[in-house]
Order: structure tokens, then sequence, then C-alpha cells
């Protein structure tokens, strides 16, 4: 436990301090992991690392899986098995897999037939298996949301999900402290949701790259925990990894009796060490945000990313309204994809579709309040669909024991089984072209829930005031609203709307399973094979010029080619809306990587920041490098997507400096090749003329230059993490030996070794439940 005589410290600060196993000098960090939940998009290539070195997960008993993104929302009553249920090859090959690699590897596992299934970042809090002051990491961006109970929580790509299942540790850096301090009380119909659209909008979408947000002040402590993991949730909309609120009476209120909370004495120890780890009064934070409570009105986004966001008040914004070149730019490309025509007010749109669910919005609380706001009323009859989908089994039996599902039914909503759903349309629930829809998830990127689809972020209360109008509505309007309008009842998913996502399940099949691009070539496959790392020295070639800011992992490899079990041959995915019409599935000749020389690019060169933010897909490093692209230089990064890139042989460079990648982007635009040498951390122009030095932290170009695994080098600190782990055991005994796998653990000398047993198999792809205690 930290000691009392550090200077002061923020609670990130003391959280990251209290899980150190090792620390290099050059600031590389091997941090202890406490808690690790998976799912079936980020896992199948990591165990199949794992297999292949012969390794085992080290803590099973720290680990829980789920499904969640792939699976149909439709009614279960006939469910047998994932393999018969899911009809999507691609999805239920990848559903099985997990269910195959959680038999194997011994792993709590939530199924389709457990009532405790349900979306990640849902189930870990609801079951106590997220506390506080833990670490908690897993292969999906929005883990932050679990920074709301005071835990450091962060998205890892599937290199990280292999080296957490091998050591229980992660290779890290200390991030940067950042304070949003929120004061005073929120107006009637603002919520959380609001809040951190709001901030979004203050501070972009890079707001927060490099840090750690730690949420503050009376309007944050006045939030419930529901209400703090929504905001917490969209702190990687903020670029920051990691949001963290200080764990408080509300917490541990919410805490108190879930299954995986300690118990007994253990409950009182732990809540005294977790009111220990706040920040302190004297602790300075890198970068401090104010926002004053009353200015803050229910907001929607208007544009395609999370930072395009007017109060429900305002109107469309257009170029005019910025001053900057690049952001002008970028409300042009947004105006058009939206369809939206500047000047229009908010509450003009008309909307398609309205989804309330997610792992932002889908929990009980959320509704509650969208429940008390349709009740009595019906959903516009312009509405082709309106879906209420609770995100876990535990959520959705709540509302029904509260008859929610009742209310929802009779307004017209459909009643949904828990999943992701139309947050990114990796299962049937999805956009058509075109079509405009009112959604509680948190990303409105381009093609973000169905190719072509129009997204528009907000509060659970706005969605529902928003399904009653049409459009976009202001729930303060709606409050007392008693006269529902005639509905039309809602009309089902049409097998076209599903098929209108720009590609074919069998094109898909092709382009996986072909090392081909869409020209035909043959690719560079230079995805790493599992279980090693290509060395990277120098690199000389055409660098492809973007002028874009925040392109989204989205962006770079869209969901339907994420169904995949391999690491390899998704170069034809690149950037697969940007290179090819939707309509005729033609490549658009006018894109950059569609132009000789770019096709042959190894380098990409972005002026615009924070390229790769978004979600954690480490396909989207795997898809540039099977492209045969292996350095980005850019300005600034999202941060999940920078670790990716080296932990496949990859080198992003970090060029702030605008006049030297100018002269870098210089060369790029006038299709001239140029160096990267890593060992003497420079740029060069065709003829070996220096066009800028970078930095690059000592411990990733060891590995880099050496082609190092960094799993092997972190087992090799064995007895530190045992040392690591006996101390865990002594201090923090509640998080050893989660209570799914009482019985199977045992004392091997000084610490805790997992027995190599399966959980039971009731028949192939369906796996039995642990017996719930509760
Ligand atoms: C599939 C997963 C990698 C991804 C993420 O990391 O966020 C997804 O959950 C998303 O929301 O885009
Ligand atoms: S953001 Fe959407 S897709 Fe990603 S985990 Fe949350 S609900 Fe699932």
């Amino acid at each position: 436990m930290p000691s009392a005589v550090k200077p002061p410290q923020t609670l990130y600060d003391k959280v990251f301090d209290a899980h150190i196993v090792d620390q290099k000098e050059d600031g590389t960090v091997v941090l202890y992991i406490d808690r690790h939940l998976i799912h079936e998009v980020t896992t199948p290539q990591a165990f199949e690392g794992l297999k292949n070195a012969g390794r085992r997960v080290r803590r099973p008993d720290c680990t829980l899986a789920t499904l969640d993104h792939n699976i149909p929302t439709t009614p279960r009553k006939n469910f047998k098995s994932v393999a018969s249920f899911i009809e999507e090859e691609d999805s239920r090959l990848q559903s099985v897999t997990l269910e195959e690699n959680v038999k194997d590897f011994g792993i709590t596992y939530f199924g389709m037939d457990d009532k405790r299934q349900g979306i990640v970042h849902v189930i870990g809090p609801e079951q106590g298996f997220t506390l506080p002051a833990t670490t908690v990491v897993c292969g999906d961006s929005h883990t932050s949301t679990h920074g709301a109970f005071g835990a450091l929580a962060f998205g890892i790509g599937t290199s990280e999900v292999e080296h957490v299942f091998a050591t229980q540790c992660l290779i890290t850096k200390r991030s940067k402290n950042m304070r949003i301090q929120v004061e005073g009380e929120l107006a009637p119909g603002v919520s959380s949701k609001d809040i951190i659209l709001h901030c979004i909008g203050i501070i972009g979408t890079a707001g927060g790259t490099g840090h750690v947000i730690e949420y503050c002040g009376s309007a944050i402590r006045g939030l419930s925990m529901e209400a703090r993991m929504s905001m917490c949730n969209m702190s990687i909309e903020a670029g920051a990894r990691a949001g963290m609120v200080a764990p408080d009476e509300i917490t541990f209120e919410y805490l108190k009796g879930r299954p995986l909370s300690p118990k007994g004495d253990e409950w009182n120890k732990a809540v005294a060490y977790w009111l220990s780890l706040r920040s302190d009064p004297e602790a300075t934070y890198d970068k401090d945000i104010f926002v004053d409570a009353k200015d803050i009105a229910p907001t929607v986004s208007w544009g395609t990313s999370p930072q395009d966001v007017v109060p429900i008040t305002g109107k469309v914004p257009g170029p005019d309204d910025f001053t900057d070149e690049a952001k002008k730019q970028a409300c042009i490309k947004s105006l058009k994809y939206m369809g939206l025509e500047p000047g229009t007010p908010m509450q003009e749109v008309v909307l398609d579709k309205v989804f309330i669910g997610s792992c932002t919005n889908s929990r009980i609380e959320d509704l509650r309040i969208a429940a008390r706001i349709v009740e009595g009323k019906k959903v516009a009859s312009n509405l082709k669909r309106a879906l209420i989908v609770p995100g876990s089994g535990l959520v959705k039996k709540q509302a029904e024991d509260e008859g929610l599902d009742k209310i929802f039914l009779d307004a017209g909503f459909e009643w949904r089984e828990a999943g992701c759903s139309m947050c990114l349309g990796m299962n049937p629930d999805i956009l058509a072209p075109q079509e405009r829809c009112a959604s509680t998830s948190n990303r409105n990127f381009e093609g973000r829930q169905g190719a072509g689809g129009r997204t528009h972020l907000m509060s659970p209360a706005s969605a529902a005031a928003s399904a009653l109008s049409g459009k976009l509505a202001d729930v303060r309007n709606y409050a007392g609203w008693s006269h529902g309008k005639a509905s039309a009842p809602v009309p089902v998913e049409t097998e076209e709307a599903h098929m209108a996502d720009i590609i074919s399940d069998e094109d898909l099949d092709k382009l996986l399973d072909d090392p081909e691009d869409s020209q035909g070539n043959t690719v560079q496959s230079g995805a790493p094979s599992v279980g090693g790392m290509p060395a990277f020295t120098q690199l000389k070639g055409i660098a492809a010029p973007f002028e874009i800011a925040n392109i989204d992992t989205d962006a770079i490899i869209p969901k339907q080619f994420l169904k995949t079990i391999k690491r390899s041959g998704l170069g034809s995915a690149l950037f697969f809306p940007w290179r090819h019409d939707p309509k005729t599935g033609k490549e658009i000749p006018d894109f950059i990587l569609n132009k000789e020389p770019y096709r042959h690019s190894k380098i990409l060169v972005s002026t615009g920041v924070n390229f790769g933010c978004g979600s954690s897909r480490e396909h989207a490093p795997w898809a540039l490098l099977d492209f045969g692209i292996k350095s980005v230089i850019a300005p600034s990064y999202g941060d999940i997507f920078f670790n990716n890139c080296f932990k496949n042989g990859m080198l992003p460079i970090r060029i702030p400096d605008q006049e030297a990648l100018e002269r870098i982007a210089i060369e790029a635009r006038a299709g001239k090749e140029i160096e990267v040498d890593l060992p003497a951390q420079v740029i060069k122009d065709a003829d070996g003329k220096e066009l800028a030095k970078f930095d690059v932290e000592e411990f990733r170009k060891y590995c880099l230059v050496n082609g190092l695994d960094d799993i092997g080098l972190t087992l090799k600190l064995d007895d530190k993490i045992k040392k690591f782990e006996e101390k865990r055991t002594r201090d923090t005994p509640w998080l050893d030996g989660s209570g799914y796998l009482k019985g199977r653990w045992r004392k091997d000398g000084s610490s805790m070794v997992v027995e190599a047993v399966a959980v039971p198999k009731t028949n192939r792809g369906e796996v039995s439940k642990e017996p719930l205690d509760w």
C-alpha cells in the first residue's frame, strides 16, 4: 500500500505505483494486472499465440470471459448452442473459438445461456469483478468504463491480451494526469452522458491523449455509479486511455454484496484501503479543466467525431463556424457524410432509427429513465425501428421484474437480448446506408453502425424523447408530455439492410482467406507470425500523405473485418470504405492508396493529429502491415494504436513539430521515397538529407531493433511477479481466486497456482455454468 511520506499524488499515481512489478531507467514499467475481461473479438489470436508457445494463462481466477460483439440480440428461447444459434459464419466461428479457448484454459465464462452474459463492461462491475484500486484491462477501448470505481482501467490490443494471459502483467509507461472538475448542480434533463459529450466538445477527441483523466467536483460526486460509468466509458473518446473517479460511499454501496466483492472482515479492510487512495489535496495535474455544471445542456452530436457536439437547442454548424482550416475541411466532410445542411436546427433533424443500448448506456438506470419518458406514449410513426438492448442478462431480468419491458413494448420499441447490438453492427443489428439513428452509444464515426449509417450520440433520456418525436428532441419538452401520437408498428430489420453493409460475407471470406489485395496483387504479408516479431532497423520507401485529423481505427479497418481469428490477410480491408465505392465495390481512383506510386507505400505520413484514435482493434496495424506499411509518422496518436504498432514490429513516429512534419509531407506529396532510420532516430529524404529527428523510448527501440518478443522478456521476471503476487495476497486477499473458481486453487509453496482444470463441458461449443452463490 502507498506510504504516507510520498510527495502529493493523484489517485492515478497511487493506483499505478501500487502495481509496479518492475521499473526500467527509461520509465518503462511492468505493471501487475488484477482483472482481465475478455471477449470473442480480440482474443482468438492471443490464445493462438499462447498455444503455439506452450504457455498457460497465469491467472484464470483473475480472468472473466463473455460473448458480446458478434451475437444476435434476438430471443434465445430456442437457444441450444452458440454453434447452432449464430447464423453468420464468421461471427459463429469467433464465438465458438472463444468457447473452445475458455475450456482449454479453464477460464470462467458467461455464455449465451447464462443470465450473467452481457457486454463486457456491464458484467464486470455487476459481478463485483471490477473493484476500486485495481488495474483492469480488456482487449477493448471502453475498458475506461471501470475507472468509475477508482480502478485504473484501460483498453489493450490483442498482443497485450496475450501478454497479460501469459504474465498477468503489461509493459507500459506512466501517463500524465488530467483533471476535469465539474462543479454545481446539473440542470433538469442533463445526465452524465451530456457531461461527457459537453467535455469532449471542449477539449476535443485528442484533448486527453497521453493522460489519465480524473473526474471530480460536486456534480461528479452527486452521480450514481452507473452514471459515472457512462462518463468514464467515453474517456477514450476524449483521447484518454483511462478515466477515474475517486471511490466513495456511493461506490461502496454499489459494490457491497456483489458476488465477487470482498465479504466480512475483508470488506472493512478493503474499504479502508480504497479510501486511502484518493488524490492528495496538494496533488498537481498536467492539464486542468473546469466546467460549470449549469453550462451543460442536453447535448447531441451532429458530425462524425464525438467532438462534433452542440446543445440540442443548437443548429448544425457550417465550415464558417471554424477558424482552423483542418477543422473547416473536417466539417465539410462530416456534413456531406451526415447529409446535413449548416444552420438546420438540431430538433428538425428527422430520424430513421433509435438505439438505446451499448456499454455506455444500457444499464438499469438508463432503461428506467427511458421508460419514464415513453411510458404510455408511442414511438413516432416515421421510425423504422426503435431498439432497447439491455447491457446484460441481469439488467434485462431486472427491467422485466420492474415491468419496463412492457412499457417499451407498448410504446413500440423492440425489447432485445443483451449484447453490443447496433453500437457497432458486428451482429445483425445495423443501419442501412443513409439511415439516421439517435443512439446512446459512444462513437459516431463513419460507418460505425453500418456502412453509410448516420449516428447522433446522446443520452438515454434524449434518445427516448427523440423516439417519441421522430426527430432529434429536447427531453426537457417531453417530461410532461402525455398525449401520444398514433404510431405505426415498427418494421423488423430486413435481410436487405444487413447485406447493405458494403461487402457480402462471401466477399469477406475471400478477402480474409486470400492474401491478395483487391487489385489482385499479392501483398506483402508483413503481419508477424504468432510468437515472433520482425526486426526493424532502416526502412526506405514511398510515403503516403494523409491530411485529415483524428483518423480512427474504425476508418483504418471497419468492423466487418474484425470477425477473423487470424492476424494475416487484412491488407485488402485497409481503409476499405475510403478505397472502394460502396455501390459498385470498385476502387475509388482518387483515394491516395489507389494511386501510383502510393499503392506501394511503406510509410504513412499523417499531418493531422490523433492518428489511430478510437477502438483498440489490433486489426488496424495488422491491416497496415499487410498492405506493406511498416511505419507511420504523425504529430500524435491514439494511445492504444501507438502501442499496438510496436507489438507488431512497426514503428509509429511522433513528430509534433509542424515544420519538420511539413518537410516530410512535402516529400510524400511529391511521391518521393523517404527513409526512416531507427538506430539513428532520423528521417531522411531520398538523397539521405535529414528531414527530422525523432524520439523513441529506449525499451521499445531495443525490442524493435532486435525483433524481441516482450512476453519472453517479462517471463524472465517471474521471481518479481511471484513476489508481487505474495504481497498482493497479503494486502488485498480479496483479489485472489475469484468466487467462480473456488476449490480449484491450491497453495504451491509461496505462490498461488491454478490447477489445469477445464471448465466442465456439456458438448462442443457449450460450457456449463458454475453454480451461482447469490
Ligand atoms: C472490438 C473492439 C476491439 C472495439 C474496441 O476496442 O472498442 C469495439 O468494442 C468498439 O467499440 O469499437
Ligand atoms: S463500444 Fe459498443 S462495440 Fe464496443 S464494447 Fe461497447 S457496446 Fe460493445
